[in-house]
């Protein structure tokens, strides 16, 4: 992508489809008018009062105590510089994003027009009784040095200038772990610091607490090396200044083994790595742009252990790994600081996790193969789930043993288990899914790729990697479309009608004739059946032009699935297609079948749909465990409904004892695990975590998905077609965009998923 898209992107990313990155969502009921006045006036008034008689009960009727202030007044932004509060905003909203999504922590974001010291510190004081923490950000150095120091001492909340210790913490826990990887001793290593702002002097105190010796650092700021005999020199500069008789990078580069960038873009040069030691350590992390860009870096030193403060390279050493989990622990137990012992205890944890094997979903969230401890993968990575469970229980226990936490936590096995249920499932499950994907992208057709939301899907799809897109359509429109929303891929595109495909569509056509001739298809039939765009997908599939075919966006669904069952058909053993929609609800993910097609099934049919969903949840990774769900509770009606679906159940247990499955039941006792074990302990979902509901009909399916869906309980993913003999996907009508994306990630896994089954067939035993 050039750099002009890259930019367009950013922009379009942040204005639509609401301007910005997070709002506010309401957690408790609001819609009678008793919850009203429950939340409001005047039963507002009862936690009013109790928190005036004792200022503890705030954590217990408010959200203070999930709730921290990201604070900047936008002087030293990235590496932007002083660019101003409301253009530090985006930055701000975007570490309240990090937050909620890594360590489910709400955050305001609270940029401040000042400059002054003092009137800044009177600011975050006079509104910190709203928060739990506060989180300084993005404060320009020295005036950080003494901001933080002040609300520290004058709060009694947790209070961190994550430039400073954010930082100091992870890229600590970075170089801790490439010293080791370099065979070399903290103790002896030459590091050069590169700036002298809030991050480089805090990132050098930390160092220093794990060995590193301020006489074998040189730190330089916009002027040169900072030496003994400068003038004016700040506290925390001279703190840090050498005696060595040297003023430039160049000069201190020379023979060092370890460079900590936190400074500005391109100042480092080839030459200046070049005179390094042997196995130098590079941590260019000045943002957006490193000090030296990754490629050049490792281009120019083979023995080089490189990291960068950005996402897209290997060893992505950001304080994005640190603050959201620094602070979950600290609010966890009510510390009133994070204090050393609290970092220390995080820069520990994170080193440590950093040498265990990585779970294959980081492998594949990645887009890797295999990550292990080694010059490429020398910290943890921000999408490890790990992370939420090690850091903030490490960081909870420092505040405990250094007597800082004001509550404290005792089952340490339950405290993880909440910590990993404050994930939600939904994204991590759309990016696995896309990771998957992109480890062997599939040829998609879209059959409508003349349609604006189609070809916007397909150029997400392109651009991401998840798929190569087969656009079919009127050739005109899609070139339009295509130069409007400037996706100039090299991609094929088709006309099912133009005279150019006549030689393809007469292939076609002759295939579909010979498998039909017999059922009323005359060749000419067939001929005008493949200009038919449907027809036409179905066949490419069929014939092995495409992988996997994606409609339905503007048409009906039967008629879209009317040819695909024609020329595709269903697969070996099949008797009946069916679909499954995935519900990205708050408990997690939960499957829904059939979605789409089968009206009124038998119970013969429920084993079928039952069989085939517990298959395409294995695909998303998952272990099935599935409710037949009724109006009736095992056999609390005769009502032949309620048979069938207990009939089916019966079935499954007699032939498929592993299948982890009951029923019938009704929704509530299948979703809520302690009503059930109260009512049914005999259940086999007793004690599990249903993920899969089989409806007894069609209405109960359809309405339900749409009805979670439109009042925005759940995204939807689906309807995921099942039993066809090759990928198939049918969108429902008018999808939005992230919908057929999604589709087509699926659609990709399921090629994947139908390549791996053919080869095994084929494989010598
Ligand atoms: N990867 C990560 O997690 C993080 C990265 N950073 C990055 O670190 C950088 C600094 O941030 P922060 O400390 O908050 O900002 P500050 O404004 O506090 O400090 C910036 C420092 O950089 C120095 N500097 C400017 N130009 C040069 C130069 N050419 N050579 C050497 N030093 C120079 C300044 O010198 P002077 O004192 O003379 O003005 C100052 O000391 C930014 O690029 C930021 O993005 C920051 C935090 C986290
Ligand atoms: C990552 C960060 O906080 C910064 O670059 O300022
Ligand atoms: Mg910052």
């Amino acid at each position: 992508m050039s750099e002009e898209s890259k930019r367009r992107e950013a922009l379009i990313y942040h204005a639509k489809p609401t301007p910005g990155k997070i709002k506010v969502v309401p957690t408790k009921k609001y819609a009678t008018q008793r919850d009203l006045s429950l939340a409001y006036s005047p039963g507002v008034a009862e936690p009013c009062l109790e928190i005036e008689k004792d200022k503890n009960n705030v954590y217990k009727y408010t959200a203070k105590g999930n709730l921290v202030a990201v604070i900047s007044n936008g002087t030293a932004v990235l590496g932007l510089g002083n660019i101003g509060p409301e253009a530090s905003k985006p930055v701000m909203e975007g570490k309240g994003l990090l937050f909620k999504i890594f360590a489910d922590i709400d955050v305001f974001d609270i940029e401040v027009d000042t400059e002054n010291v003092e009137e800044f510190i009177a600011t975050v004081k006079n509104i910190a009784p709203t928060f739990g923490g506060i989180n300084l950000e993005d404060i320009k150095a020295p005036e950080a040095f003494e901001i933080e120091r002040r609300l520290k001492a004058e709060l009694d909340i947790p209070v961190m200038h994550d430039d400073q210790h954010g930082t100091a913490i992870i890229s600590a826990a970075a170089l801790i772990n490439a010293v080791e990887i370099a065979k070399k001793k903290i103790e002896e290593v030459k590091i050069v610091i590169s700036g002298a702002g809030a991050a480089a002097i805090s990132c050098s105190r930390l160092y220093q607490s794990f060995g590193a010796k301020r006489e074998n650092m040189v730190m330089l700021d916009s002027k040169g090396v900072i030496r003994d005999d400068r003038e004016n020199l700040t506290p925390e500069k001279a703190e840090f200044a050498t005696h060595r008789k040297i003023d430039t990078l160049v000069e201190a580069m020379k023979d060092a083994d370890v460079f900590i960038g936190l400074s500005m873009a391109n100042i480092v040069t080839p030459e200046m790595l070049l005179s390094m030691a042997k196995t130098p350590i590079v941590f260019a992390m000045a943002n957006p742009d490193p000090e030296i860009e990754y490629d050049i870096a490792v281009a120019t030193r083979k023995d080089i252990i490189m990291a960068t403060g950005r996402s897209d390279h290997p060893n992505q050493v950001n304080n994005v790994l640190g603050f959201p989990f620094i602070f979950r622990g600290a609010l966890d137990v009510r510390a009133t600081k994070i204090n050393e012992e609290m970092k220390m205890a995080a820069v520990k944890a994170l080193a440590r996790l950093a040498k265990e094997s990585v779970p294959e979903q980081v492998n594949i969230a990645y887009g890797e193969t295999r990550l292990t401890f080694g010059k490429d993968y020398i910290i943890p990575k921000p999408f490890d789930p790990r992370l939420i469970v090690e850091v903030p229980p490490a960081v909870a226990k420092a505040a405990m043993d250094s007597g800082v936490a004001k509550e404290h936590i005792t089952d340490w096995e339950k405290y993880k288990d909440e910590l990993r249920e404050r994930l939600g499932s939904d994204n991590k499950l759309i990016r696995l899914l896309f990771n998957r994907a992109k480890t062997n992208p599939k040829r998609v057709v879209f059959a409508e790729a003349d349609q604006l939301s189609v070809i916007k899907a397909a150029q997400i799809v392109y651009e991401e990697g998840i798929a190569i897109p087969i656009l079919l359509g009127r050739l005109e429109t899609i070139k339009h479309l295509m130069a409007e929303i400037e996706f100039d891929a090299d991609v094929l595109i088709i006309d099912p009608k133009e005279e150019l495909e006549n030689n393809r569509k007469n292939k076609y056509a002759k295939v579909f004739w010979e498998q039909r001739k017999r059922r009323g298809v005359t060749l000419y039939s067939a001929q005008r059946l493949m200009r038919e765009r449907n027809y036409f997908a179905a066949m490419m599939v069929s014939e092995g032009d495409a992988d996997a075919v994606i409609s339905g966006y503007s048409r009906s669904y039967p008629s879209v699935v009317k040819p695909m069952l024609e020329v595709i058909g269903m697969a070996k053993g099949t008797q009946r297609v069916a679909t499954t929609n995935v519900m990205m609800t708050k408990r997690g993910p939960l499957f829904l079948s059939d979605t789409s097609i089968n009206i009124n099934p038998t119970s013969k049919e429920l084993t079928k749909i039952a069989q085939m969903t517990s298959q395409i949840v294995k695909m998303f990774g998952l272990d099935p465990v599935m409710a037949m769900i009724s109006y009736s509770n095992f056999g609390s009606s005769t009502n032949e409904h309620a048979t069938k679906v207990r009939e089916a159940v019966g079935y499954l247990h007699r032939h498929f004892p592993n299948m982890v499955v009951d029923g019938e039941l009704q929704t509530d006792f299948a979703l809520n695990a302690a009503l059930l074990e109260e009512k049914f302990p005999f259940s086999k979902l007793v004690g599990k975590k249903v993920n899969t509901l089989i409806f007894p009909t069609l209405d109960a399916a359809n309405i339900t998905y749409k009805l979670l869906k439109e009042l925005n309980e759940a995204v939807s993913i689906g309807p995921i077609m099942m039993g066809m003999r090759k990928p198939v996907h049918i969108l429902q009508f008018g999808a939005n965009v992230d919908e057929i994306v999604n589709m087509a990630a699926i659609a990709v896994i399921d090629a994947q998923q139908k390549e791996k089954e053919e080869l095994e067939k084929v494989k010598p035993n």
